[in-house]
């Protein structure tokens, strides 16, 4: 029996699943978080029900990549190297030259490397992992999935911004969006159970973790997103800014006597529920805060609920109507508050929750009232299993 590996680096995390192919029985998984704060953790579940688990700074992916290569031996989810036969990287930006995951050669690492500036945050760190595997792993069949792929083809009316035609044209300048590997996932599990074609279906898709997007899908399709030429866009994130107005940015600029560079790197770094709170950009800590009466920590709990409801009510509009909203990634899968917080605020669309089916995490769910208009469902995202899928798919294909 073969395995293969789907490595799915993050912004603040990195995640692996390691699959028996063809039976996609999972052996192995892990995540290892917090990546570049003062303390990370790893988490690696293993065999028989069995656990390694320990808190260990990360100064960056590159350490992270490390310590799971030495994990797989050490702990003897594997003998040898040799045993991976295939490993698939999801990959935050493929512009608009990969519409579908691809196999990875020279060629698709050094375009990925150009596409750099679509996925700051991203991209670098998954080369990093890209390379490291190819140097353990030199002959296994190895794939990139991207996350723009599932929003390539939106229409150009949301795909492109209200500036000069040409940028679109000469610079690739438009809406990329991210998450789609997460977006695609959910919403074919959403259509499946609501028992409808997802042709038929017009669904809102909430991937809300430190890096968070929503996304209109309609008839199977990326509609619209929140995030945009970059995963800067959009709603409030973990440490990202979302929306701006383009002239605060230049104004601030003048202001603090900034580089565009490090104006960048404030708002993908040093903003969002970190900026507006003080405290952290983990929302464990800033519903922590608030619980206690941190005003701070309530307000940054205001603007990211706001953000995310003024987005559902947008794309309801745009799309005239919805059936389903569905909550994934980290607080969506996790968060019991914020997603009441949420539903709470969106009733005169018809969305209610029943507060007894929402007490709950990390299970795929209907947590609709009896009486809601449009179905609220909770998903835990997969965006492994797809990056398996996908490479199954390739090797058919090859
Ligand atoms: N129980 C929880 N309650 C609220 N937020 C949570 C909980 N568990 C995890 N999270 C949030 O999920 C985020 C990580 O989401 P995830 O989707 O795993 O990350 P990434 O965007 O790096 O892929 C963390 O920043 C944390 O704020
Ligand atoms: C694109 C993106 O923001 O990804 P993540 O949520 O994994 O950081
Ligand atoms: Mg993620």
């Amino acid at each position: 029996m073969s395995k293969t590996i789907a490595v799915n680096a993050g912004s603040s995390t990195l995640k692996f699943k390691l699959f028996d192919m063809p039976s996609e029985d999972v052996v192995a998984e892990g995540t290892i978080e917090r990546i570049g704060e003062k303390m990370g953790h790893a988490k690696i579940k293993y065999g028989n029900d069995q656990k390694h688990e320990e808190d260990k700074p990360f100064a960056d992916h590159a350490a992270a990549v490390n310590y799971l290569l030495d994990k797989l031996i050490e702990l003897k989810i594997v003998a040898s190297y040799d045993e991976i036969t295939a490993v698939g990287h999801r990959i935050v930006a493929g512009g608009e030259f990969f519409k579908d995951s691809t196999i990875i050669d020279d060629d698709v690492i050094s375009k990925i490397d150009e596409l750099s500036e679509y996925a700051p945050l991203h991209e670098p760190a998954e080369l990093v992992g890209i390379k490291a595997f190819r140097k353990v792993l030199p002959h296994a069949f190895a794939v990139a999935v991207f996350d723009t792929s599932f929003h390539v083809d939106m229409p150009e009316m949301n795909a492109l911004y209200s500036v000069p035609y040409d940028w679109y044209k000469k610079y690739g300048a438009r809406k990329y969006g991210a998450h789609g590997t997460s977006h695609r996932y959910v919403s074919t599990r959403a259509a499946e159970m609501l028992g409808k074609p997802i042709e038929e279906l017009k669904l809102i898709t909430m991937h809300i973790g430190a890096g968070a997007s929503i996304t209109a899908v309609k008839n199977g399709k990326s509609f619209d997103t929140s995030m945009g030429f970059t995963p800067v866009a959009g709603i409030t994130m973990a440490t990202r800014s979302g929306d701006v107005d383009p002239s605060l940015i230049a104004f601030m600029q003048g202001k603090l006597n900034l580089s565009s560079d490090e104006m960048i790197d404030i708002l993908n770094h040093k903003s969002g529920l970190l900026g507006i709170s003080g405290i952290s950009p983990d929302m464990r800590d800033i519903l922590a805060a608030a619980e206690k009466g941190d005003d701070r920590a309530q307000l940054a709990l205001d603007i990211y609920v706001n953000r995310i409801v003024r987005y559902i009510g947008a794309y309801i509009a745009e799309m005239g109507g919805a059936d389903a909203i569905v909550f994934t990634a980290g607080v969506g899968e996790n968060s019991v508050p914020v997603r009441k917080m949420i539903t709470d605020k969106l009733g005169y669309f018809g969305i209610k929750i029943d507060q007894e089916k929402n007490n709950c995490h990390g299970v795929e769910r209907d947590l609709s009232a009896d009486d809601a208009k449009i179905k609220t469902l909770l998903i835990p995202t997969n965006e492994e299993l797809m990056i398996v899928r996908d490479i199954e798919r390739l090797k058919k294909n090859n």
